[in-house]
């Protein structure tokens, strides 16, 4: 284990261009940690590629391109069975390429798409047949021009219908200003990253309680536990030869894991678009599971339980 954190901590570059890592990347470790039989990585993506499915015009950044048949054979090499694909802000509201993986996943993929506020019903029905089962709203400023506060509403009474769920992603300190119009959403609802808490800050200190109260006083609201690669400050290098890597999340994570077992997701947020630091070793990152998961019947509620009920019971 050691050697690979180290090589990946080394390595450095941007990871964000076509021409990006997919070149050099040797690809990641065979985790030790054995998922349960099921399990679902819940937060992944398809970029491209771009000559088939070309990028927004509007995108704020140029992803590798990252196909389905590469994220079905991380699948397979680090032992899910199914994926959640998740659309990001770079492919717009051009579900062209989602809706591609779902259809080549033989049932194994549901699919979050991003629609418009024009989004006609016939629309949003050839995307449930394609295994869409949820909407994302994105309110991470450099990821946007504007912040999708208007549409959703109108979007959410398109999509409640279907028994979707809303996926927003923001960061910690915009949940302040935000935290009344979230609470109003009727629908599920999936926040990304555990609302990318700053992990400097205190687990038990105001910020992260904020979001603990939002989780507690909304019982429709979910969070996925992942990303701890985007979040940690300490990175990807053991603190000592004994612990695994972003120790620094971890007391966020386990306490979200802990208070909410049934409203909890993991994604591997495969390929890792906009991390300029280091290029995340997928077999690390499932083998961080365990130490925000402790035991195998929360393990279970994490990767199998969950999605399976958000995702593939209609
Ligand atoms: O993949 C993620 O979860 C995170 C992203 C990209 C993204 O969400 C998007 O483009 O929509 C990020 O933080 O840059």
């Amino acid at each position: 284990m050691a050697h690979v954190i180290a090589k990946h901590g080394e390595t450095s570059g941007d990871f964000t261009k076509t021409e990006g890592w997919l070149d050099w990347y040797d690809g990641p470790t065979k985790p030790t940690f054995t998922l349960p039989e099921g399990a679902v990585d819940a937060h992944c993506h398809v970029f491209g590629p771009g000559a088939e499915f070309p990028y927004a015009p509007e995108r704020k950044y140029t992803p590798c391109d990252a196909s389905a048949e590469q994220l079905f054979a991380l699948r397979d090499h680090l032992g899910f069975d199914r994926n959640v694909i998740v659309q990001a802000t770079c492919h717009g509201a051009d579900n062209s390429a989602l809706v591609d993986a779902l259809n080549r996943s033989e049932g194994r993929a549901r699919g979050v798409a991003t629609v418009r506020r024009d989004v006609t019903d016939q629309q949003l029905a050839e995307l449930h047949a394609a295994g869409v089962r949820g909407v994302r709203f994105n309110f991470v400023k450099r990821l946007v021009d504007r912040v999708p506060t208007d549409s959703l509403e109108q979007i959410v009474a398109k999509i409640a219908p279907l028994g979707w769920h809303v996926v927003i992603y923001f960061e910690a300190e915009d949940l302040p200003e935000l935290y009344d119009f979230f609470s109003s959403i009727p629908t599920d609802l999936v926040v990304d990253h555990m609302g990318r808490p700053d992990v400097t800050k205190d687990p038990n200190g105001p910020e992260f309680e904020l979001f603990l109260r939002f989780m507690r006083e909304n019982a429709n609201v979910w969070t996925k536990v992942s990303c701890p690669e985007r979040l940690s400050v300490s990175g990807p290098r053991a603190l000592d030869g004994e612990q695994h890597a972003y120790t620094d999340v971890v007391p966020f994570a386990r306490r979200v894991v802990e208070e909410f077992p049934d409203r909890v997701l993991w994604g591997t947020d495969w390929p890792h678009p906009n991390l300029k630091d280091h290029m995340p070793d997928d077999g690390l990152l499932v083998d961080y599971i365990p130490q925000i998961a402790t035991t195998p019947e929360l393990q279970r509620k994490l990767l199998v339980d969950n999605p399976r009920r958000l995702y593939w019971e209609d």
